[in-house]
């Protein structure tokens, strides 16, 4: 069961969550004088109908049958005096509203929903907009949608890099590379030229920097200037970043500047797919997985760089409310003393890249092979919330 329903939660669709709008008031009240009856409305849309209830209304449009509760509705009202409009938030105080709240008259027509409330508030809904905010209206919706992959599939989907210049100049550019970011969890910029400053500006383009112990955009190389293995020439396996922080960064950007030498090739999983296959597998690993907190921590004391972070949570992240996996934490090197982690990572992807990468961080785990020679990167992390900001502004679910 639990299974079954996170199986498609990992491909990004909404959820059937056990429990509706659980502040609202349940259980006996005074009941409506209007006798529960269907109310057809004009001839002219027959595919709208509605009943009242004790606490809601109940209102088919088109294929959605809607169940509205009146506190909902009345807490919703889009009127100027409980709405503003200009700055999209609500001025009605919610706690205002007597939970025993029910309309003294209803009425509809072919595209709007009219309340009247007991102090003469009038409430109108559009029936599309009802029907896109209602919670059967974003149930039927997919959330985050989503391709899993492997090495196969990932190759077989042929996903084109964006040029560097039509990501910078245009809004299709743009919006291609967010739809390949959002679907797969990396996508490529290409033909950017090979200095931080090009790399900037990149990722400037689409979030804000975020800006963490290892500076704003970031060098690096086999110097061990930090006290991590990234900083070396050894091979780093499948991991996550910044497991040791209570919030993860969000993406990755990876620009190899230079590699004068052999190997040094990147790794990348999709940790949605492998969680997935666990989940097929092994339904009580990955129960545990997503059940056990793990301890990661990042304990540096190499030439002035003094750092300890710590991040505690589950290699499998879920919300609780609808069981979808949002969140990936796996770092064995930076895994603290503690209880032992089982390994959850399935076949290596191996990509050579000179492009500029970008990674979901919450989702795609990254490695790389040893290597030899002089070998250069520069990146730096981004904000999760201004990426999806960019993407939804440009017309994207995300
Ligand atoms: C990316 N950059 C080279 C700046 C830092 C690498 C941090 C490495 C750390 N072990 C972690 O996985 O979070
Ligand atoms: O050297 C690389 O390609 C990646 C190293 C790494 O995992 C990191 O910097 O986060
Ligand atoms: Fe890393």
């Amino acid at each position: 069961m639990w299974c079954q329903r996170l199986a498609w939660l990992l491909r990004g669709r909404r959820g059937s969550a056990g429990r509706r709008w659980p502040w609202l008031p349940r259980g006996p009240g005074p009941v409506l004088a209007v006798p529960a009856r269907c109310h057809p409305t004009a001839p002219a849309s027959p595919c709208c109908a509605w009943q009242l209830h004790q606490d809601h209304l109940e209102l088919r449009y088109g294929s959605t049958v809607m169940r509205l509760d009146f506190v909902w509705l009345r807490d919703h009202c889009r009127s100027a005096s409980c709405y503003n409009a200009k700055t999209s938030q609500r001025s009605l105080d919610t706690a205002s509203v007597d939970l025993a709240i029910q309309p003294q008259a209803v009425r509809v027509d072919e595209t709007t929903l009219f309340l009247t409330w007991p102090d003469g508030h009038v409430t109108r809904y559009g029936l599309e907009w009802l029907a896109r905010n209602s919670y059967e209206g974003q149930k039927q919706q997919v959330m985050h949608p989503r391709i899993l992959w492997n090495a196969e599939i990932y190759q077989q989907a042929q996903v084109p890099s964006i040029d560097c210049r039509s990501f910078l100049e245009t809004d299709e550019g743009l919006k291609e590379f967010l739809q390949n970011f959002l679907l797969y969890g990396i996508a490529f910029v290409e033909n950017v030229p090979p200095t931080k400053e090009d790399t900037e500006i990149l990722a400037k383009r689409i979030s804000i920097i975020r800006e963490t112990i290892y500076g704003r955009m970031w060098y690096f190389t086999s110097d061990f200037s930090r006290g991590d293995t990234a900083y070396t020439k050894l091979a780093l396996d499948r991991h996550t970043d910044t497991t040791y922080f209570q919030e993860p960064c969000g993406i990755q950007v990876f620009h190899c500047l230079k590699h004068e030498g052999t190997g040094g090739r990147t790794l990348l999983v999709d940790g949605f797919h492998a969680a997935e296959q666990v989940l097929h597998q092994a339904p009580e690993h990955f129960e545990l997985l997503a059940k056990v907190p793990l301890k990661h921590e990042y304990v540096e004391n190499v030439g002035g760089c003094h750092n300890h972070m710590i991040g505690v949570g589950p290699v499998l992240n879920i919300y609780p409310w609808n069981n979808e996996l949002y969140l990936i934490r796996y770092n064995n090197y930076d895994r603290a003393p503690g209880p032992a982690c089982c390994g959850c990572c399935p076949p290596d992807d191996l990509f050579p890249f000179l492009q500029v990468l970008f990674v979901d961080n919450w989702r795609v785990l990254h490695g790389r092979e040893a290597f030899t020679g002089y070998r250069q990167l520069c990146g730096c992390y981004l904000t999760r919330d201004d990426v999806l900001n960019t993407a939804r502004l440009l017309g994207l679910q995300a």
